[in-house]
C-alpha cells in the first residue's frame, strides 16, 4: 500500500490532529495573491488568543524590532504571510490537540519538547537561512506530530506500543509502530505537513530530519541543512526537558552534534540559553508546561563536579594512563583531551593512522583510544597492525564506533580492539569504560612486580644456595675446602686420572707434635696457628695443587697431573716453609714442624681411597720415623 493510500485511509477515519478553522481559513488567504494584509488581521483577530501569540512573535527580539508591535496588521506586515501561515498552523494545531485520549501519551509533555524544538530551531535558522526562522519554528513545532495523530487514531494500541519500546529509541519505536499499524509516525508527520501545504522542502526536511546524513557534511542542500537544524534542535530540546539524571547523556548528545552545524562551545551556549529563556516564555502563553534548566557552563561544571564525586575510582585503584587519541576531527581531539586531562590522564594525539602507530612506539602509551574512521589507515587496519608489533599487543585499544551496529562492533574486536564505545558518549561513560583499561593495566604491572619479585628472590636462593654450598665444603676456622670437599675432589680427580691416565699424587701432611702446643700456649693459639699454617700451605703450594684440611690438625693436599717425584718436590717445599715461618700469632714463641705421606698413582689402583690410604700409611711412617720429614709410598705398599 502507498503512503498516500494508508494516508488517506487514516484520514478517512476523522481522527487525525488538524488545524482550527482560523487557522484553515489563514492558509486558504495566504495562499490566494489578492489576499489584502487587511483580509488576513481580520481572519486573524476572530480568534484571540492568535492573535496575542502572534504579536508575540512579531514583538520577539530575533527581529530586532525597535518600537513594540501592537497591532496585527503590523505584525503581519513585520513577519509577512508565509510566516503568518505557518505559524498559524502549528499554534492551532498545538492548541487543538493539547490533550487526547491515549492514555500512555504524555501529551504535555510532547508539546513541551515541541515547543523547545521550535524555538530551537528558531534560534538556529537565524544562523543559517535553510529557511526563514518563523517557518523553522513550525517545522520544529510539529516534527513530530505524526505521534500526536497514532495517538488519536490508535488512543490504546499506541499506548501499548509506547509502553513497549523504552525511553528515546525512535529507531525502535517506528519499527514497532509500522509492525502495528502498517505506518509509523514519521511518515505520517510528512503525509500531514504535506497536507497542510507546507511546501516540499520543509516536509523533506522534517522528515530528513529524523536521522540526517550527519556523515556526509559535504551535503550543503537546504534540506540536508535544514534538517541537520531540525535534528540539532530535537536534541536540545531532550536537554530542555531531561531529567537531571538524564541531562549528561543529552549534553553529550548535543556537544557529538553541534560541529555537524559548525557551532562552538560559546555559541551552543548563547543559543541553549536563549532557547530555555524563550522556552519559559512562551510555556506561559501557550499553557505548555517548563521546567528549569541550568546554563550549558553550569550543567558541564556540575557534570564534572559530580563525575569527580560519583564516578572517580577510589584513590588506590585510580591509575593515571599515558592516552594516545587518533582522530582527525580537531572538535572531537579538544573534547576528549579535556575530559581525559579532567580525569587525570596524559593524552597525546594523532591526526591518521600512521602517525598513530609511530606515536605508539615511539611514545609506548598504555591506552589508544582510536576513531572508527580515520585517515590514511583504516582503523581495523591500525589495529591489526599495532597488535603485530611487541609493544603493540599491550596496548589497550578503544575503538569509537559511530552506532551499537554488531557488524562494525565485531569487526572492532576481531582486529584486536579491546573495548568500543558508541558515539555519542558522555565523559562518563569514558570514564568507567577506561576503568577495564586501568584495571588490566594495574594486574599486569603486579603481575610483573611478582615475576620481577620471583627472579630477585631466584637470584638471591643461588646466591645462598652456592654460599651455603660453599660452607658445607669449607673448614671454618682456616677457610680451607674442609675433609668433604677433599674426598670429592679426589673423586674427580680420579676419574680424570683414569679417563686421561694423567698422573696423580696426593699428601696427607700433618702438624708434629701440636698437643703440646696446645698444651703449652692454650687452644686459643693452636686455633692461630693453624690458621697460619693454612696460609702457610696456600701460598707454597702450587695453584693448581689443592690444599684442604681434613680435620684436626691434618691437611690434604690433592696434585693433579703430577708424579711422585713432582709432588716430592711439593711436599719438600711445605715443610720447608713451615720451618721457616716466622711466626706472627700473638703469643707463640715457638717452632713447628710437619710430616708428609706421599702416594701417587699406580697401574692397577682401583679406588680413589687406595691412593690415600698409601699416603696415609707413608704418613705415618714419617711420623714413626721422627717426624720433620716425608715418606713416600712405595708399591709394594698397596694398591699395585
Ligand atoms: N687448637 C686446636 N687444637 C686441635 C684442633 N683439632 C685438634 N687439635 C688438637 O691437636 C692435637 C693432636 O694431638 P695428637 O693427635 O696427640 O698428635 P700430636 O700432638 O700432633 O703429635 P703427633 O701427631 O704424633 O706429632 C690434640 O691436642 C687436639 O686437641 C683444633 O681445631 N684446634
Amino acid at each position: 500500500m502507498t503512503v498516500a493510500t494508508r494516508f488517506d485511509e487514516l484520514k478517512a477515519m476523522g481522527d487525525l490532529p488538524s488545524p482550527s478553522g482560523v487557522a484553515l481559513e489563514i492558509m486558504r488567504l495566504t495562499q490566494r495573491e489578492d489576499t489584502s494584509i487587511q483580509d488576513l488581521a481580520k481572519a486573524i483577530q476572530t480568534d484571540p488568543a492568535l492573535s496575542g501569540r502572534l504579536l508575540k512573535l512579531a514583538n520577539s527580539a530575533y527581529l530586532g524590532v525597535r518600537r513594540p508591535v501592537v497591532a496585527i496588521e503590523d505584525a503581519i506586515r513585520l513577519l509577512g504571510m508565509q510566516a503568518i501561515r505557518h505559524f498559524a498552523l502549528g499554534i492551532s494545531v498545538l492548541s487543538n490537540c493539547s490533550h487526547g485520549r491515549c492514555e500512555g501519551f504524555d501529551y504535555r509533555s510532547f508539546w513541551s519538547h515541541s515547543l523547545a524544538t521550535a524555538l530551537a530551531a528558531q534560534a538556529l535558522a537565524h544562523l543559517d537561512r535553510a529557511v526563514a526562522p518563523e517557518e523553522s519554528f513550525t517545522c520544529g513545532l510539529l516534527a513530530r506530530v505524526g505521534q500526536l495523530a497514532l495517538a488519536s487514531i490508535y488512543p490504546d494500541a499506541y499506548a501499548a506500543v509506547l509502553l513497549s519500546v523504552p525511553g528515546e529509541d525512535e529507531s525502535a519505536l517506528i519499527a514497532c509502530e509500522r509492525g502495528k499499524f502498517a505506518t509509523d509516525h514519521r511518515e505520517l508527520t510528512g503525509a500531514l505537513l504535506e497536507d497542510w501545504g507546507l511546501p516540499v522542502i520543509h516536509v523533506d526536511g522534517v522528515t530528513a530530519s529524523y536521522q540526517p546524513g550527519l556523515e556526509d557534511l559535504e551535503d550543503t542542500s537546504r534540506v540536508q541543512r535544514l534538517a541537520r537544524q531540525l535534528h540539532l534542535a530535537g536534541r536540545m530540546a531532550w536537554l530542555c526537558v531531561a531529567q537531571t539524571a538524564d541531562q549528561p547523556h543529552c549534553l553529550a548528545h548535543l556537544e557529538e552534534l553541534a560541529p555537524s552545524l559548525e557551532l562552538d562551545e560559546a555559541l551552543l551556549g548563547q543559543l541553549l540559553e536563549k532557547v530555555i529563556q524563550d522556552w519559559t516564555e512562551w510555556g506561559r502563553l501557550l499553557d505548555v508546561p517548563t521546567q528549569e534548566v541550568p546554563s550549558l557552563a553550569e550543567l558541564k561544571e556540575g557534570l564534572q563536579a559530580k563525575m569527580k564525586l560519583q564516578t572517580s575510582l577510589p584513590e588506590a585503584e585510580f591509575l593515571p594512563l599515558k592516552i594516545l587519541l587518533v582522530s582527525d576531527d580537531e572538535l572531537n581531539l579538544k573534547r576528549l583531551t579535556g575530559w581525559l586531562e579532567d580525569m587525570g590522564h596524559s593524552v597525546m594525539s594523532a591526526g591518521e593512522g600512521n602517525e598513530g602507530l609511530s606515536l605508539v612506539l615511539s611514545k609506548q602509551p598504555q591506552v589508544v583510544i582510536c576513531e572508527r574512521r580515520i585517515p590514511g589507515m583504516d582503523c581495523l587496519e591500525f589495529c591489526q597492525s599495532l597488535r603485530e608489533t611487541k609493544f603493540g599487543q599491550q596496548v589497550y585499544i578503544i575503538v569509537l564506533t559511530c552506532s551499537e551496529n554488531g557488524d562494525e562492533v565485531v569487526q572492532a574486536f576481531e582486529a584486536g580492539a579491546d573495548d568500543h564505545l558508541a558515539k555519542p558518549f558522555s565523559a562518563r561513560l569514558l570514564q568507567a569504560r577506561l576503568w577495564g583499561a586501568q584495571r588490566l593495566i594495574r594486574l599486569r604491572q603486579e603481575v610483573e612486580r611478582e615475576r620481577e619479585a620471583t627472579r630477585r628472590y631466584l637470584a638471591e636462593l643461588a646466591v645462598a644456595n652456592r654460599r651455603l654450598e660453599q660452607m658445607a665444603m669449607t673448614d671454618s676456622l682456616t677457610a680451607l675446602p674442609n675433609r668433604r670437599y677433599a674426598m670429592e675432589r679426589m673423586e674427580q680427580a680420579w676419574a680424570e686420572y683414569q679417563r686421561n691416565g694423567t698422573p696423580l699424587s696426593c699428601l696427607v701432611v700433618d702438624l708434629d707434635l701440636f698437643k703440646q702446643i696446645n698444651d703449652h700456649y692454650g687452644h686459643d693459639i693452636g686455633d692461630g696457628v693453624l690458621r697460619e699454617i693454612a696460609n702457610v700451605f696456600r701460598s707454597s703450594a702450587r695453584s693448581s695443587d689443592v690444599v684442604c684440611r681434613l680435620g684436626g690438625e691434618e691437611f690434604f693436599v690433592i696434585c693433579t697431573n703430577t708424579t711422585a717425584a713432582e709432588a716430592l718436590q711439593v711436599a719438600e717445599r711445605l715443610r720447608h716453609a713451615v720451618k721457616s715461618h716466622h711466626w706472627t700469632v700473638p703469643g707463640f714463641g715457638g717452632n713447628l714442624s710437619i710430616s708428609v705421606g706421599l702416594a701417587a698413582s699406580l697401574e692397577g689402583m682401583k679406588e680413589w681411597d687406595d691412593l690415600y690410604r698409601l699416603a696415609d700409611q707413608a704418613l705415618y711412617d714419617a711420623k714413626r720415623k721422627g717426624r720433620d720429614q716425608i715418606c713416600m709410598a712405595r708399591a709394594s705398599d698397596g694398591g699395585g
